[in-house]
C-alpha cells in the first residue's frame, strides 16, 4: 500500500489556471508528453467550406466531432495563400530581431488595450509554471482595414464603443516599411476564414447558417505574433519551464499558424499532455471559453501551452476570433433541452474579456 501511495503522489501535479471567475485547478499526469494522432487531433480538409451546402454540412459534421471531443483540430484546404503566411512570418522575424530599444517604442505598457510588444518574460500565464519565455506583438480589430466594411461612418455607436485598435502599433513600427501591410494581409485572410468558419460552426450546432453573421460584423479579431527564443538562451530548464504557460483561449475560436519546430502541447481529458506536432500546410484551430459557455459546454475549450524544446527559435501566429464586443449571448437554443437546461447566464463579449483580462493583469504584475 505504501508504495502505491508514493507512486500516486509522484505521478500527478496540480496546475493552476486562470478563468474569468478566478483560478481553477487541474490534475496533470507527470508522464512525458506523447505525440498526437488523428484520434486526438484530426486533420480536417475544410475545402468544402467553399463548396455547396452539402459540402459545408459535411465539413460541419467533422468539425463538430472534433469540437465536442478534444476541441482541437488541424485544418487543411483552408484557402489562405502560402505567400500571405510567408510574408507575415518574414515581417514577424524582422520585428523581433530588432534591438530592444526599437521594440520598446511599441511596448504594450504604452497601450490601453493590450496592443503592441510584450518583452521577453514579461508575461506569466500560469503561476504553477515558469514565466513565459516569449516575446509577442498584438493588434486588434480595426474596421478601416476590414474589407467587409464599406463605410466606417455608418457604424452604430454601440459597436464603435467596443473597438480596441490603436494606431500607435503601426506608427511605432513604421521603420519596417512592409510590416503593417504584411501583418494586415494576414489578419484580413484569417478574418475572412473565421467568418466562413463561424457559419460552419452554426451548421454544426444545428442553427441557421447565418445565425452568427450579425454578431461578427465587427468582431473581436486579433492577431498575435509570438516569438519563442531557442532553449540555448534559457538560463535553466526544468519540467516547469514554458514558452507560454497553460491556459485556455478566451473567445470563440483561435486559428493558429505554427512553424515546423513543434512545442504546442494540449492537455487531454486524462490529464496527459499531447504534442500538437506541426503538420505542414495546416492551421491548428481550437475552441475558446466563450464558445464553450454558449454551447452549454458541448464544444470544449481545452488547456494548452507551448514549450520550445528545440535549439531553434520558434514562431507562431495565432488569430483570436470572438463576437462583436457589444453582443450579449446566452446558451444557444440548440444546446439545451429538458434534461440539459442552460448552465450559464448571458454575458456580453466585452464583459467576458474584461473579467478574464483583469485576472491576467493582476497576476502578471
Ligand atoms: O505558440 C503556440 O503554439 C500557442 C500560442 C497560444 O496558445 C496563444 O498565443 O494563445
Ligand atoms: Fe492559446
Amino acid at each position: 500500500m505504501a508504495t502505491i501511495t508514493f507512486t500516486e503522489q509522484r505521478t500527478t501535479q496540480q496546475l493552476k489556471l486562470r478563468t474569468a471567475y478566478g483560478p481553477v485547478y487541474r490534475t496533470v499526469l507527470n508522464t512525458p508528453p506523447r505525440d498526437c494522432d488523428d484520434r486526438d487531433i484530426p486533420v480536417i480538409d475544410i475545402s468544402g467550406i467553399y463548396g455547396d451546402l452539402d459540402q459545408r454540412k459535411s465539413v460541419a459534421q467533422r468539425i463538430k466531432a472534433a469540437a465536442t471531443s478534444l476541441g482541437f483540430f488541424y485544418v487543411k484546404g483552408h484557402g489562405i495563400p502560402d505567400e500571405i503566411i510567408a510574408n507575415a512570418l518574414a515581417q514577424s522575424k524582422l520585428f523581433f530581431s530588432q534591438p530592444t530599444e526599437i521594440k520598446d517604442k511599441v511596448n504594450q505598457k504604452r497601450s490601453k488595450w493590450f496592443n503592441g510588444w510584450n518583452s521577453r518574460n514579461s508575461s506569466h500565464v500560469s503561476e504553477t509554471e515558469s514565466r513565459d519565455w516569449r516575446e509577442s506583438f498584438g493588434m486588434r480589430y480595426d474596421p478601416r482595414y476590414d474589407s467587409a466594411v464599406d463605410d466606417i461612418t455608418t457604424i452604430p455607436q454601440e459597436i464603435l464603443a467596443g473597438f480596441h485598435a490603436e494606431e500607435y502599433v503601426w506608427e511605432q513600427t513604421a521603420n519596417l516599411p512592409d510590416f503593417k501591410a504584411g501583418i494586415l494581409d494576414y489578419w484580413r485572410a484569417c478574418l475572412a476564414l473565421a467568418r466562413r468558419l463561424i457559419r460552419i460552426f452554426a451548421l454544426a450546432l444545428d442553427l441557421p447558417e447565418d445565425y452568427f453573421d450579425k454578431m461578427t460584423s465587427h468582431p473581436d479579431a486579433a492577431v498575435a505574433l509570438n516569438y519563442y527564443p531557442s532553449q540555448r538562451e534559457l538560463p535553466k530548464i526544468d519540467e516547469n519551464t514554458v514558452s507560454i504557460g497553460s491556459h485556455t483561449d478566451l473567445q470563440c475560436f483561435t486559428i493558429l499558424w505554427q512553424d515546423d519546430n513543434g512545442g504546442l502541447q494540449v492537455l487531454n481529458r486524462d490529464g496527459q499532455w499531447i504534442n500538437a506536432k506541426p503538420v505542414p500546410g495546416t492551421f491548428v484551430i481550437n475552441i475558446g471559453d466563450y464558445l464553450m459557455r454558449i454551447t452549454n459546454d458541448h464544444f470544449v475549450s481545452t488547456v494548452h501551452r507551448a514549450k520550445n524544446v528545440s535549439t531553434n527559435e520558434r514562431y507562431s501566429m495565432p488569430f483570436f476570433f470572438g463576437f462583436n464586443f457589444n453582443e450579449t449571448c446566452g446558451v444557444l437554443p440548440s444546446c439545451t433541452d429538458e434534461e440539459h437546461p442552460a448552465k450559464y447566464e448571458p454575458i456580453s463579449c466585452e464583459e467576458w474579456v474584461r473579467l478574464r483580462l483583469a485576472q491576467t493583469t493582476q497576476a502578471s504584475e
